[in-house]
């Protein structure tokens, strides 16, 4: 690696996170090994910066010494300082430059020729734009910060939410400065401050995902959501100008088509979801232009799957409100640690967005579905044995791999079970929501604090439970218990009974495999907890009987 991308990480770290509390996972000499948070390699070269909402404070200035930089997305911390002059010769690759909610103040110098994305709004820059030189980019936000002068140039394309707030900013798409300063002449007064964005996670926009999509569930949801549909219209015109209701809502597949014309508050939205890795194009357009259709509804919300501008699928779960009310920090943090599992049989989350009204989870798309819905499938009964082990070794390296992902306190899933188990193309098992139900309503996970979610006496509410029955270890019994890695053991050893249990027993080399995994899935679901094996045991174990 390049010594020059390790001083600059490390004189960033020390800059902002002197007590080493957000970026402990930046040690040794190697950021590319994936376990540096928010780091990311391209030819062993440090390409993208992830560090949203990360308690950062101090001075982002270090990582643009990052000479082969391509993202850098630091919104929502504390960074604050200027700038440093970008330009080609410095940051020759940038491309989407991210630091909105933070800080940040001097004037703007970036000459940037293939500079796409620049979002720097709620800051405290000041001067004009002119230092501005960004002839490509395509998603700009400036809003509410204390800049002055004329908007001119290319950035007069953008639309005036680009540049909400900043009092002395005139020129088209604001008023013209010359009515501007003839207004304040008369008034002899300071220009009145222009409303800043509002900018927490989208209920509107994000709403409409789910609003449209769940439409094309049922009659009685239409009626529901034709009436929420009535009053966020009224208060937000804009808002009818990106829905489109389903065509066919008795179909039941087709649920979203997004009206095109957005562009004036994409800003607003783009800003509202928390990116991570192989994420940027989402927090675009891109979303909020998807077609989607309904992939299911279980207890913790919805699950769509969305097509993207460029023809990208993703599964975007809207969490439901009852089983998920608060809008806790833990669960910021907690979604920013499960943005950076990365691993061929984990699903991976690459967006997120907290409201109190709405919560959407953005993973990839899945193409063969779950491993409930094959099992439950003709061409799942006649599965053969290769496929059902392919299967089951892949949970159980994304098990293992979440068990040891290096996470203070350890990762624990919660909610093994077959309908949690993606397929991809290819046949290969992802895990998928690793986490998500330790904020759901009466369920508790070790690895977390208790949430601010009311508990219930009798524990886990019922509808949890049903989802998950048959899956879940005795000690999580109503009433009592936390979910740990012993209670993902178990879970992971009643699918494994499951899957392997499905295919009739014969007397060859399969059926020995066969009564070799039946063992090991008897041993996962022990009564006691303790009696279980780890993760990397059961790996061991497989491995010696396939
Ligand atoms: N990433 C994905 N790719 C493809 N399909 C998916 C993806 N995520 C979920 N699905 C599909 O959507 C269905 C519904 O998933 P969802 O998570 O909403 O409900 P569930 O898992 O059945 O119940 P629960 O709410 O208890 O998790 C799944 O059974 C699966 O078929």
């Amino acid at each position: 690696l390049h010594s020059q991308d390790l001083l600059s990480l490390f004189s960033f770290k020390a800059s902002v996170d002197p007590l080493n509390t957000s970026l402990y996972t930046w040690e040794g000499s190697n950021p590319c090994s994936g376990l540096w948070v928010g780091v990311k390699c391209y030819q062993g070269r440090v390409a993208s910066i992830y560090l949203d909402d990360a308690s950062l404070v101090g001075s982002a200035t270090p990582l643009f010494g990052l000479s082969q930089l391509q993202v850098l997305s630091l919104r929502w911390n504390a960074l604050s300082g200027s700038l440093p002059h970008l330009t080609n010769l410095t940051n020759p690759r940038l491309r989407h430059l991210f630091l909105s909610h933070n800080q940040l103040d001097g004037t703007l110098n970036i000459s940037l020729p293939s500079l796409l994305s620049l979002q720097i709004e709620h800051n405290d820059f000041s001067g004009g734009l002119e230092g501005l030189q960004l002839p490509s980019v395509e998603d700009f936000n400036a809003s509410a910060n204390r800049l002055a002068g004329e908007i001119s140039g290319g950035l007069s394309k953008f639309p005036s939410s680009a540049f909400n707030g900043n009092p002395a900013l005139c020129g088209s798409p604001l008023p013209s400065c010359s009515k501007i300063s003839h207004l304040s002449d008369a008034a002899n007064t300071s220009p009145s401050p222009a409303p800043t964005v509002v900018s927490t996670c989208s209920s509107r926009s994000l709403s409409k995902l789910g609003l449209t999509a769940l439409l094309s569930v049922s009659i009685g949801d239409m009626v529901v959501i034709a009436m929420a549909l009535a009053i966020v219209a009224g208060m937000y015109t804009w808002f009818k100008r990106r829905f489109s209701m389903p065509r066919n809502a008795a179909a039941g597949a087709r649920g979203l088509e997004l009206h095109h014309g957005f562009a004036e508050e994409k800003e607003e939205t783009d800003s509202r979801l928390v990116i991570f890795e192989g994420g940027e194009d989402m927090r675009m357009d891109s979303l909020l232009k998807a077609s989607a259709e309904v992939l299911g509804k279980g207890i913790s919300g919805s699950t769509y799957k969305a097509v993207l501008e460029d023809g990208i699928m993703v599964a975007v779960k809207r969490l439901s409100g009852v089983q998920f009310p608060s809008h806790s920090k833990a669960f910021n943090q907690r979604m920013h640690l499960i943005g950076r599992l990365r691993h061929s049989h984990v699903v991976s989350l690459r967006a997120y967005c907290n409201a109190h009204e709405e919560k959407l989870l953005v993973y990839d798309y899945m193409p063969n579905g779950s491993l409930h819905s094959l099992l439950q499938s003709n061409r799942g009964r006649n599965l053969d044995w290769r496929s059902r082990k392919q299967i089951l070794m892949g949970v159980a390296h994304g098990l293992n791999f979440i068990h040891t992902f290096p996470a203070r306190p350890p990762l624990v899933h919660a909610s093994i079970k077959p309908s949690n188990i993606l397929i991809d193309e290819h046949g290969n098992a992802g895990i998928s929501e690793c986490s998500i139900m330790c904020f759901a309503t009466n369920f508790q996970c070790q690895s977390l604090p208790p949430h601010a979610s009311t508990l219930f006496p009798q524990g886990m509410n019922a509808a949890a439970a049903s989802t998950w029955h048959g899956y879940r270890a005795p000690e999580l019994s109503v009433g009592k218990g936390k979910a740990t890695q012993e209670s993902d053991v178990y879970s992971f050893g009643m699918v494994l009974l499951e899957v392997v249990t499905g295919k009739e027993i014969d007397d060859g080399e399969c059926g020995g495999q066969m009564m070799g995994m039946v063992k090991i899935g008897m041993m996962c679901t022990a009564e006691c907890p303790d009696e279980r094996p780890k993760m990397s045991e059961v790996l061991r174990m497989m491995g010696e009987f396939l």
